[in-house]
């Protein structure tokens, strides 16, 4: 996954880069080893990068805007930051869980004096720009179902779930082939 992230990562910033610019601090929730923040974090140098993850995952590799912090998303406080990024981390989870923490995202964002969103960098089924996009979102789609209890997810699916957890408003920008950037606002 590391290759494809760093790949995607980069096509994200490049084609994206008015979603970072004005940002101060971000949390890369779910950030695994911290490829993405790592791409993040030399793009934007101003911006400090904090992978939150399972403790396990944490990285020895850093940089002097870039930490990482362990934790469970669901049980414990994720960092405040203007931006709070779930690079495909909710599409292994099921409706009710995704609902559960971006409730809890919208909180610590509201209480934050800078304002802020969420950054969902996922699979948006029905932006595929082909048809052998639309099979490979299928097959992903019954894997993740088959081994996870999550799902891809269209924009009307993500919508209901960003209305339900309180947000205000979403803007989409497909990045690379399948998967776009979804900047959500409380
Ligand atoms: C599919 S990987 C995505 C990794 C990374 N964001 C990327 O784009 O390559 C899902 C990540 O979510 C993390 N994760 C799973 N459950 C978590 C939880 N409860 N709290 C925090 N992170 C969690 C996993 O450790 C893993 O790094």
């Amino acid at each position: 996954m590391g290759g494809d992230s760093w790949m995607f990562s980069r096509a994200m910033v490049a084609n994206c880069k008015e979603a970072f610019e004005g940002l101060s601090s971000l949390v890369d929730v779910g950030g695994s080893t911290g490829t993405t923040a790592k791409v993040i974090a030399e793009a934007f140098p101003s911006i400090h990068c904090t992978v939150f993850d399972l403790p396990a995952a944490a990285s020895a590799e850093s940089l002097p805007n870039l930490d990482y912090v362990g934790g469970d998303m669901f049980t414990d406080d994720i960092p405040p930051a203007d931006a709070l990024l779930f690079k495909w981390v909710l599409l292994d989870w099921p409706d009710e869980a995704c609902l559960k923490v971006l409730k809890q995202c919208r909180k610590a964002l509201l209480s934050s004096k800078n304002g802020g969103k969420v950054m969902i960098a996922d699979h948006v089924l029905g932006h595929e720009s082909s048809d052998r996009g639309a099979s490979s979102s299928l097959l992903l789609d019954l894997m993740l179902m088959a081994v996870a209890e999550g799902c891809l997810r269209s924009e009307k699916q993500w919508g209901k779930l960003f209305s339900d957890a309180g947000f205000s408003s979403y803007v989409i920008t497909p990045v690379a082939g399948l998967r776009s950037l979804i900047q959500v606002y409380p």
